[in-house]
């Protein structure tokens, strides 16, 4: 059975359509990158996905089971987790507690538990304590749980929007731009940070990345989209020499130097 299956999946948004037919099957362990140029409708596809937008066609089964509809946090319990391209943190809060925020609603402690500090309380609190500081060690970030977000470098707080997306246990992991303003020495780190988590946690992955050399390094399959369509997919060869993937980046007339 696919993780996900998409069909004939659209979003209009007033005469716009920003979505148009999309279509995408993927398989446990794949890693899917899907590129293209800017208002291409990549990040569209990933809101109907999450289920930040309603599709106004189509339909979206994750595991077999039909998930369009339903809200986003019903969709990341059933194991559909993501980050997003504007780093998304509780900025104020401490690393561990950014982390321990996923757990709070498989807590199994009550308020009067809270309020008495009863032994139920403390053993819960000290399992989810030990639980997220696992999910940040696997990213390196353990030794900055007591650290405010804010204060922490770029490349950290994107791991530790990833390092929070681990801690829902998804199935599927959906990365918005992983790399963005990245150099190349730490693009290539996520590259290896990627590779790393899909095997630890035995995830399959879809992202959205401008960076080509991250995508063409780290995906084995890659749907490109303009206008809200899917002009090509393939592997990474096939698409570097696409000419509709060329002319969608580099205008009509483009080739390959
Ligand atoms: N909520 C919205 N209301 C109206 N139009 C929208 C909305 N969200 C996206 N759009 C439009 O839909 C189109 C696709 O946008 P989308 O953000 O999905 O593109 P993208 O491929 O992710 O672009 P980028 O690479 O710049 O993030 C754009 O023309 C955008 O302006």
């Amino acid at each position: 059975m696919p993780v996900l299956e998409v069909k004939n999946l659209s979003k209009n948004f007033g005469g716009l359509k920003a979505v148009n037919n999309f279509q995408l099957t993927m398989e446990e362990g794949e890693i899917v990158g899907l590129i293209g140029p800017n208002g291409a409708g990549k990040t569209t596809v990933f809101n109907l996905i999450t289920g930040i937008y309603f599709p106004s066609a189509g339909t979206i089964n994750f595991l077999g089971e039909q998930i369009n509809g339903l809200p986003p946090f019903r969709i990341c319990q059933k194991g559909i987790a993501r980050t997003f391209q504007n780093i998304r943190l509780f900025k104020e809060n401490t690393v561990l507690d950014n982390v321990r925020t996923v757990f709070h609603p498989r807590i199994k402690y009550g308020l009067l538990d809270a309020l008495f500090r009863t032994p139920r309380f403390n053993a819960e609190e000290e399992r989810v304590n030990r639980e997220a500081m696992e999910f940040l060690a696997a990213l390196n970030l353990a030794d900055r749980s007591a650290h405010k977000a804010s204060g922490l470098p770029y490349g950290d707080q994107r791991r530790l929007e990833i390092a929070r997306s681990l801690a829902c246990r998804p199935k599927l992991l959906i990365l918005d731009e992983p790399a963005a303003g990245m150099n190349p020495n730490e693009v290539s780190r996520m590259v290896d940070l990627v590779r790393m988590i899909k095997e630890k946690f035995q995830l399959t992955i879809l992202l959205i990345e401008h960076q080509m050399g991250m995508v063409m390094n780290l995906c084995e399959r890659l749907v490109v989209m303009d206008f809200g369509q899917i002009i090509a997919s393939g592997t990474p060869d096939e698409i570097r020499n696409n000419q509709m993937v060329l002319e969608a980046y580099l205008g009509k007339g483009a080739t390959v130097a």
